[in-house]
């Protein structure tokens, strides 16, 4: 693949599929080839079906996660849910989950661990076997048994590597859906745009559904309330398919191996041996169980700590210029380094608390469990030999006979001996791994949990809904914006969380009819951006009965498929996709939007134009690039893309919110007017006055915690017509001024003479008069005369000016001079 290719790949991003038309085919360069990978979204209606399925956790269950029912229903609610149906969800049913790829994998992988199992026991036979014909002196039974020995060698060695394959397949595979899924809930299109309030610091809105304390009534107060998201979907999704692929081969496995080891142990020992043996488990699991410490909520502990690291981490990495600019590295170290020692004095904690644990494990598993086995196997050996003793007396006849006897009887209690020897060792090694399993299945309570409360958080957040105006009400214009009654107010705001409650903006009651451009102004955080947010839905509307009509388009238009967004903000921060250039212009519109659309390059080329960048394309180096837009693009040069935006969507009303503070004014006049010249209702949020000019409604919120607002109308449209009509006349004439100029030079030249200009000569005159008199006034100033002296306090008046007349000329003169 060339270079052109593998770029055209990187811009295309995805396929249409053409059998569903849901499904998008992703491409993925990869090596020198191109790889397709269909991605089908989690349907709605599985999402909403699930919801159910994963209520919220009480605040306990989150903070002391443990191997109890609680652990058990979340695991089955995201198994069964989320990571095992079959990924061709067809919204009708849960499919059969046999037909589920993971299921498959899981399958074979049980099937490779039964026949480990099944082979070690083979193997344990064949250990005895050999050894007993060696003790025998059977040469020719010792070279099969090595025959055979071999030839398990090769099934045994391959089960283990693809018991290994499997596993991690397993876990890659579990973790795909599981991102998958997370992702399709998390980055949620509106009304439910949860990577928006999941947030506990972010701007929040609304609590979860269900959270502890809701009245329903009520408007919601607290917040979504998950730190780190970002950590509990990269990190712990990645950290539970690991644990969860493990736990069940390390679980099932040594399971596997006791079961089926000590049936084939009770067999030789006995009903006395086989109760010791399963005394020993007991007593095992009863010291075990009260040594061993709360893996799972430290687990969770970690991963929190860990996030808070990583978060710190990317925050300097985005923010570098500023924190450079500020010199902040020391600072930043500080900050980072206390939350790294945080996260290793947990860490270290961790492994203090594990010493002890292990210590017990290590003693309990290796000689406690060797010291029974030995005393175990004593039992059929030693039970056999004395009745044997006792039992046996031989004529001496039978001498030759006899030794013959007790050497097979040697040879077979020495065979006996080697298979229960491997079979206990292997029993020791199945009980160990079952222990590390135990602190294991701690630690994946632990992250299961926090997988649990994330989805579920996600899932029970309730969507945004925008209060209508009832059918019936009055709407004089259905093609304008209108707010009636509306409360504006930081969302989730209470004492406790320290987010002020009250209004910003109390009872706003507006319309913006199209081509009724709306101004928005007030001093700094008085609720400006607090306005746009609700008017695009951002932030909910509060108040008695608030009501938000935005226009939709026909029906006509939406057959067509033509119909203009109805709203479009610019907010104030801008931001850059990660992408090409024409990603960028074109955003959120992928570029299978664009191609389908049946828009052209130049039409871009235009729009960068009138956005006064038209020279990007070429100095960037066309419009597939690739870069860091963030960093390489300039303040002024980002906010005029992000107005570039709006002139591709041409949406019927446009928040700019302070999206041109970085732009020059004429520059910003004239984009001003492009955007109205394409029929776009513009609502400006701004601080300068200058942009007055452009609207006709002036909204003017008060702040001081009032509430306060006033609207005003700029002007009606006749003064600002005959206003415009001054101004065209006025830039008429000063367009002549050029040509004027020009004459006046052509006269000069004709005549050859020296330029004469009247009004130099004018002003060289005056500035020698005043040269003197400023001297004059400096002679004062050097010795000055304080007035109060000339004070005659007999007759309470000031004396004659000990300045002269021509002094206190001089400094009208100056004063004038300097005001010019
Ligand atoms: N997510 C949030 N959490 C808590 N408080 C918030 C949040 N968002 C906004 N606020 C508060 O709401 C108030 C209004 O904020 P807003 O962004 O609307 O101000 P603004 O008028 O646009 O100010 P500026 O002119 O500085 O942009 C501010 O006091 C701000 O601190």
């Amino acid at each position: 693949m060339d270079k052109e290719e593998s770029l055209r790949v990187l811009q295309k991003i995805y396929e249409e599929d053409p059998k569903d038309e849901e499904t998008k085919v992703l491409l993925v360069p990869y090596r020198d080839r191109v790889t397709k990978v269909p991605i089908r979204p989690t349907p709605q209606s599985k999402l909403d079906q699930d919801k159910t399925h994963f209520p919220l956790l009480p605040p306990s269950a989150q903070h002391k996660p443990n191997i109890d029912l609680s652990f058990l229903r979340q695991l089955r609610a995201i198994l069964l849910r989320i990571v095992l149906p079959p990924g061709s969800w067809d919204g009708k049913g849960a499919s059969p989950l046999w037909r589920s790829r993971e299921v498959g994998v899981l399958t074979l992988h049980s099937a490779f661990l039964i026949l480990r199992t099944v082979l070690s026991i083979l193997v344990a036979r064949l250990d005895g076997r050999i050894v007993r014909d060696l003790v025998r002196g059977d040469g020719k039974g010792f070279l099969k048994g090595l025959g055979l020995w071999f030839a398990l060698a090769i099934p045994s060695t391959y089960t283990n590597s693809m018991i290994r394959h499997l596993q991690s397949i397993l876990s890659l595979g579990m973790r795909t859906r599981l991102s998958r899924y997370v992702n399709d809930l998390y980055l949620s299109s509106y009304p439910n745009l949860r990577y928006y309030r999941v947030s506990a610091h972010g701007p929040t809105s609304t609590a979860p559904e269900g959270a502890e304390g809701k009245d329903p009534k009520e408007p919601p107060k607290t917040p979504g309330g998950l730190d780190g998201v970002e950590q509990y979907i990269t990190a712990d999704v990645e950290s539970w398919a690991s644990a969860i692929a493990g736990i069940y081969g390390n679980l099932l496995k040594p399971s596997l191996d006791m079961l089926l080891f000590t049936s084939q142990l009770s067999r030789s020992l006995g009903v006395r041996g086989t109760v010791l043996l399963f005394l020993n488990y007991y007593g095992t699991v009863a010291i075990l169980r009260a040594v061993t410490p709360a893996f799972g909520r430290l687990a969770s502990v970690e991963a929190k700590l860990e996030g808070e690291y990583r978060r710190g981490m990317g925050r300097v990495g985005r923010e570098s210029e500023e924190v450079a600019f500020y010199n902040g590295g020391y600072r930043e170290r500080d900050i980072l380094t206390k939350a790294y020692l945080r996260l290793i004095k947990h860490v270290n904690s961790i492994y203090k608390i594990r010493i002890a644990y292990e210590w017990t494990e290590d003693f309990v598993i290796k000689y406690l469990w060797s010291a029974a086995g030995y005393a175990l196997i004593a039992v059929p050996i030693l039970f056999t030999r004395t009745k044997r003793s006792l039992g046996l007396q031989t004529t001496p006849g039978d001498e030759a006979r006899e030794k013959a006897g007790r050497d097979e009887a040697v040879a077979g209690r020495t065979e006996t001996y080697i298979s229960n020897r491997r079979l206990l060792l292997s029993l020791a090694d199945a009980g160990g791994r079952l222990m590390y399993a135990y602190k294991d299945l701690l630690e994946l309570a632990g992250l299961t949990t926090r997988i649990y409360t994330l989805v579920s958080t996600l899932h029970q957040l309730p969507p945004l809904e925008t209060p209508v105006i009832q059918a019936g009400e009055e709407i004089a214009d259905p093609e304008a914006i209108v707010l009636k009654n509306v409360d504006v107010r930081v969302p989730g705001g209470t004492e406790e969380n320290g987010i002020q409650e009250m209004d910003l903006v109390s009872d706003l009651t507006l319309t913006i009819k199209p081509g009724e451009h709306l101004m928005i102004t007030g001093s700094n955080g008085v609720g400006k951006s607090a306005v746009a947010r609700v008017l695009a839905g951002l932030w909910p509307a509060f108040g008695d009965s608030p009501a938000i009509h935005r226009p939709s388009p026909s029906s006509s238009e939406i057959q067509n498929n033509k119909f203009r967004k109805t709203l479009f903000v610019v907010p104030q921060r801008s931001y850059m996709v990660t992408g090409s250039l024409l990603e960028n212009i074109i955003y959120p519109d992928t570029y299978n939007d664009f191609l389908k659309s049946g828009r052209t390059e130049d039409e871009l080329q235009g729009i960068l134009e009138s956005v006064f960048l038209g020279y990007l394309k070429e100095r960037e180096g066309g419009w597939a690039t690739r870069k860091e837009w963030r960093d390489v693009l300039s303040g002024g040069e980002k906010q005029r893309l992000g107005l570039a935006r709006v002139f591709y969507r041409r949406p019927r009303f446009a928040v700019l919110d302070e999206c041109t503070s970085a732009v020059s004014s004429d520059v910003e006049g004239r984009m001003y007017e492009s955007a109205k010249a394409l029929g776009i209702t513009l609502i400006t949020i701004s601080l300068r006055p200058s942009l007055i000019k452009y609207h006709t409604q002036l909204l003017t919120l008060v702040g001081e915690g009032t509430g306060k607002w006033t609207l005003q109308r700029i002007g009606t449209p006749e003064e600002r017509l005959s206003v415009g009509r001054e101004i065209e006349a006025l830039e008429k004439k000063l367009a002549d001024v050029e040509v004027w100029e020009k004459r006046v030079e052509e006269l000069e030249r004709m005549l050859g003479a020296e330029k004469w200009d009247p009004e130099a000569e004018k002003a060289e005159a005056e500035a020698t008069r005043v040269g003197r008199d400023v001297e004059t006034v400096e002679d004062v100033d050097e010795e000055p005369e304080p007035i109060n002296d000339d004070f005659d306090e007999s007759t309470s008046e000031f004396g004659a000016p000990s300045v002269s007349e021509n002094g206190s000329e001089a400094v009208a003169i100056t004063e004038s001079m300097l005001q010019e």
